[in-house]
């Protein structure tokens, strides 16, 4: 049986495919709890499709055991462009998606919970915006309420796909104190990345994918020149194995 010194998520042999096309695998191995997990690789390497099937948004071969007691905390960050921001909503308002978890679909939004959103909204640098369309936000901004949100939504997994794409260095950089708040309170991340300096100075362990683990440790060890050319090369393959099949 699973108890909380069980690694956030183990994996055996997952695979994700698209139709008949491999997307990623197989993958064996675990995301230790409590640490800061970066899923790093060149553009198609598979990325985002490994962690949409840890999400539970893609269907996987294989086995995806996530710890018993993290299973119903699990908070998604999606990638900002795969949100319709034109949809009319105020920023408190769109917040407060992240109590869902606790106040469900019909729940009301009580003075405590308005409270809860003023609170993660002003941590966020977000105070005096709670009316505003989210449309009418700038990219950072934006994140920061993704962030808000996910806040709220208190989860104890977060997994979050390139957080950091395209913000600018102030946002970064809150966002990145924030992931290492969460960390020193137990939370576990798993992010995909795409910037190595953020991987080398603040994460903890790295899996390097060419659609499958080419190197997986402390990034020091693990995400090195070699290791990133040679990911490369792999992928390199893969396209033009795919150029011969078509
Ligand atoms: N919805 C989809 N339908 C079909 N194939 C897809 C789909 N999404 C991704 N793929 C394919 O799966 C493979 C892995 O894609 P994925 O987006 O997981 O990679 P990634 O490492 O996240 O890439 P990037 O860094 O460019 O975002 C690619 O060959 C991609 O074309």
């Amino acid at each position: 049986m699973l108890h909380d010194t069980a690694p956030a998520v183990r994996l055996d042999a997952v695979e994700v495919a698209y139709g008949a096309a491999s997307a990623v695998g197989p993958v064996t191995g675990i995301f230790e709890r409590g640490q800061l997990h970066a899923i790093v690789g060149p553009n198609g390497a598979g990325k985002s499709s490994l962690l949409g099937a840890l999400a539970g948004h893609l269907p996987a071969a294989g086995c995806i055991t996530i710890a018993s007691d993290l299973r119903d905390r699990i908070g998604w960050l999606p990638q900002r462009t795969q949100i319709d921001r034109s949809f009319p909503i105020q920023v408190d308002d769109f917040a407060a998606l992240g109590l869902w978890p606790r106040i469900g679909a019909f729940g009301a939004v009580g003075v405590p919970h308005r409270r809860a959103i003023d609170g993660a909204l002003t941590r966020l640098g977000l105070q005096g915006l709670q009316r505003r369309l989210i449309g009418e936000l700038s990219t950072g901004q934006f994140q920061r309420l993704l962030f808000a949100r996910l806040c709220l939504q208190d989860a104890r997994l977060l997994l979050l796909d390139e957080p950091f794409t395209a913000l600018d260095e102030r946002t970064a950089t809150d966002m990145l104190a924030l992931l290492h708040e969460w960390q020193r309170e137990g939370r576990t991340v798993i992010a995909v990345l795409h910037e190595h300096a953020v991987v080398h100075d603040h994460f903890t362990n790295m899996l390097l994918l060419a659609r499958q683990p080419m190197a997986w440790g402390a990034p020091a060890e693990a995400l090195t020149a070699d290791a990133w050319q040679h990911a490369q090369a792999c992928m390199a393959s893969h396209q033009r194995m795919a150029e011969v099949a078509a």
